[in-house]
């Protein structure tokens, strides 16, 4: 639990600025959920910056929710400028499984940088691999029992990190496996909750080098807010939880994640 302590001290100490071009429904959840937890958002998304932010930036998140044609451009110039200076990209592939272009064009992205991170739902990283996958829209519906073999195959075929979130979260370098068996139900009642782990996923790996470690991490971090805004008043009820979600990540500390803190390495 020690490493994951030291994530988030790191990310506290060091304010990492994460360029985010990401989707108009949850942008400022992803902003807000930054700002929570002590990094720094720059939803800097024209085209025309993208490569340049790119390279002053400490990670870099990715979300093709709701891509517009400028998006599509300006994430191909933000790779680019990112892989000069070797700066952590977090790819959140939202819709993939049920939008095939989706995956065309990651497949492009990925020949302008390296995608570091892969975070989606599981249904999200099955697509991605061509594996058939039970998705609506932009959520899953999987369950998931052939989740590990599935992320670990994406992990050593792409290089990366992959991240696929569900009722227990797998985190795996392709290598090591993390599951982190935090988390609430209430966080699939409310749009956006994958989005601001991806957003909180690039923050992580912005001020650590392990980003396996930064990674589960990220994730450690959501459920335990997740799991302390349901518990506090009208925390069942979606918009209560919603606002008292924000209230938490900021209160997570070493404490929280050593007396609440559920992961299994395999
Ligand atoms: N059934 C569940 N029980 C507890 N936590 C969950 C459950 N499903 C998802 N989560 C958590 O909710 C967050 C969003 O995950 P998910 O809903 O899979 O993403 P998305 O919103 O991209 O579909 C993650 O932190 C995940 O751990
Ligand atoms: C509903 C919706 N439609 C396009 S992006 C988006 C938000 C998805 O957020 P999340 O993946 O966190 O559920
Ligand atoms: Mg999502």
């Amino acid at each position: 639990m020690k490493e994951f302590v030291n994530c988030l001290k790191a990310v506290k100490a060091d304010t990492p600025l994460v360029q985010a071009i990401t989707n108009y429904v949850t942008i400022n959840d992803c902003a807000n959920i930054l700002l929570s937890v002590g990094a720094s958002p720059a939803m800097c998304e024209a085209a025309d910056e993208a490569y340049e932010f790119s390279q002053i930036s400490s990670a870099i998140y990715l979300n093709i929710g709701t891509f517009t044609k400028e998006q599509e451009l300006a994430m191909l110039l933000a790779v680019k400028g990112a892989a000069k200076k070797n700066i952590p990209v977090v790819l959140d592939p939202v819709g993939c499984g049920a939008i095939p272009r989706r995956i065309e064009y990651i497949n492009k992205l990925r020949k302008f940088g390296k995608i570091h991170v892969v975070k989606g739902n599981l249904g999200e990283i099955k697509s991605l691999l061509g594996v058939k996958s039970k998705v609506r829209g932009v959520d899953s519906i999987d369950d998931g029992e052939d989740g590990i073999a599935v992320c670990k195959e994406l992990a050593n075929q792409w290089d990366c990190i992959v991240a696929a979130t569900g009722k227990i979260d797998i985190i795996t370098d392709g290598q090591k496996v993390g599951l982190i068996k935090n988390g609430t139900e209430m966080l699939t009642k409310i749009t956006g909750a994958g989005c601001m782990v991806g957003a909180l996923t690039a923050g992580f790996c912005g001020a650590n080098d392990n980003l396996l470690a930064a990674t589960m991490t990220s994730h450690l971090v959501m459920t335990l807010a997740g799991e302390k805004a349901v518990e506090g008043k009208d925390g069942n009820l979606p918009g209560s939880f919603r606002i008292k979600l924000f209230d938490e990540i900021s209160l997570v500390d070493e404490n929280t994640i050593y007396e609440r803190g559920q992961i299994e390495w395999l």
